[in-house]
């Protein structure tokens, strides 16, 4: 039994202290407030951030410019914390999430509330003095996004929750520009609009092999609503708009050749990806017969591709300068 569990045990057997309030901390304690903040979600979603900051015309001090990129990270975590405090219940039935800090009973939900709460104001007031007001008012339109359009409105209610709640995760680099110009432009929204149209086959191609969970959980995400094959066809449609969504930034001038290059590239092995999906050995019903193999390879892909997409674009203004 690791060092934590042990832990855990003998303050849910003693509880002389409740949760998260015994006035000590050590590295468990730690690393469960650092799993609230849900960590390896937000390296992407700060580095989307980051590129959109250093592909932004104009000058930023270094340090606003690294305190606008910890602002995003602080605010993306602090709305994965207010997230977990909300999901608990069905965080509870979800083999893939039952060990998180608060269904394990490791953090008390009102704690990671205030923590959440706390750190989403700090981020927004944090950003708004050290960048601007535009910059802030987007960073908390997203934090409002994720936490009560997506969790609160529509995760529980239709399957086209990380649609329209996905917005959430593709405001980053439109935030990182504002930060540096001070407002909203073509670009930003180019870069929102590829994040915006790479969610659903990103989520939808882990919802394929993790819908028992969600159907476990009532949470009608598409696959347990209208059907693997259905899930697969509306992969490959958003797939169809979001690869040549990638060139547009060197169609409009806001990155080159090399940029289009690897977006092209990328595109093709996406689609290849995501079509592999799509034409999985699978039954009437689209039930995979290869236990969803492409699916888990697509996922996973679909990070690599936007990490790779969002280096070729800061590559393509740092060392080309376009
Ligand atoms: C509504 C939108 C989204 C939904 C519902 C969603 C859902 C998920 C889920 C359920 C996982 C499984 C891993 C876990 O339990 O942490 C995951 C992994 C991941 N997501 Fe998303 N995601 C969304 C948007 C995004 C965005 C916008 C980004 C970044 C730009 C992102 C980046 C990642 C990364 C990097 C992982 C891998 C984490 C790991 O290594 O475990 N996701 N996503
Ligand atoms: C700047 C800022 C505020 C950005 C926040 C955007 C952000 C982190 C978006 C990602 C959305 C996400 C990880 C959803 C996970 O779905 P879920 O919560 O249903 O997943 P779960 O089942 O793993 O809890």
């Amino acid at each position: 039994m690791s060092d934590s569990a042990i832990k855990t045990e003998i303050r849910l057997g003693g509880a002389s202290a409740p949760l998260g309030t015994s006035g000590e901390l050590d590295l468990s304690e730690v690393r469960d407030w650092v799993a609230l903040l849900k960590p390896r979600v937000m390296s992407l979603v700060v580095f989307t951030g980051l590129v959109g900051l250093l592909v932004a015309p104009g000058q930023i001090h270094p340090v606003l410019a690294a305190t606008a990129i910890l602002c995003i990270a602080v605010a993306a975590g602090a709305s994965g914390a207010i997230n977990m405090w909300y999901d608990r219940d069905i965080d509870a039935v979800m083999r893939r999430t039952a060990s998180r800090p608060i269904p394990a009973g490791r953090i008390r939900a009102e704690a990671a509330l205030s923590f959440g709460v706390f750190l989403g104001l700090a981020s927004v007031v944090l950003m708004g003095l050290a960048t601007n007001w535009v910059a802030a008012a987007v960073l908390a339109g997203s934090i409002g996004f994720y936490v009560f359009i997506y969790t609160m409105w529509l995760k529980r209610r239709t399957p086209q929750n990380i649609v329209i709640g996905g917005a959430a995760g593709a405001f980053p680099p439109m935030i990182g520009w504002a930060a540096v110009t001070g407002h909203v432009s073509v670009e930003a929204v180019v870069m929102f609009a590829i994040i915006f149209f790479w969610t659903p086959p990103h989520f939808w191609a882990l919802s394929l092999f993790a819908s028992g969970d969600y159907a476990r959980a009532g949470v009608p995400m598409l696959p347990v609503v209208a059907g693997a094959k259905e899930t697969r066809r509306q992969i490959w449609l958003y797939s169809l708009v979001m690869a040549p969504l990638g060139l547009v930034p060197t169609l409009i001038g806001m990155a080159g050749l090399a940029y289009g290059a690897a977006a092209l590239v990328l595109g093709l092995f996406f689609l290849d990806s995501m079509w592999r999906v799509k034409r999985d050995a699978q039954d009437e019903e689209g039930r995979s017969l290869t236990n969803e193999a492409p699916a888990r390879a697509a996922f996973k892909f679909s990070i690599l591709y936007l990490f790779m997409l969002f280096a070729a674009l800061a590559a393509d203004r740092l060392v080309f300068g376009a």
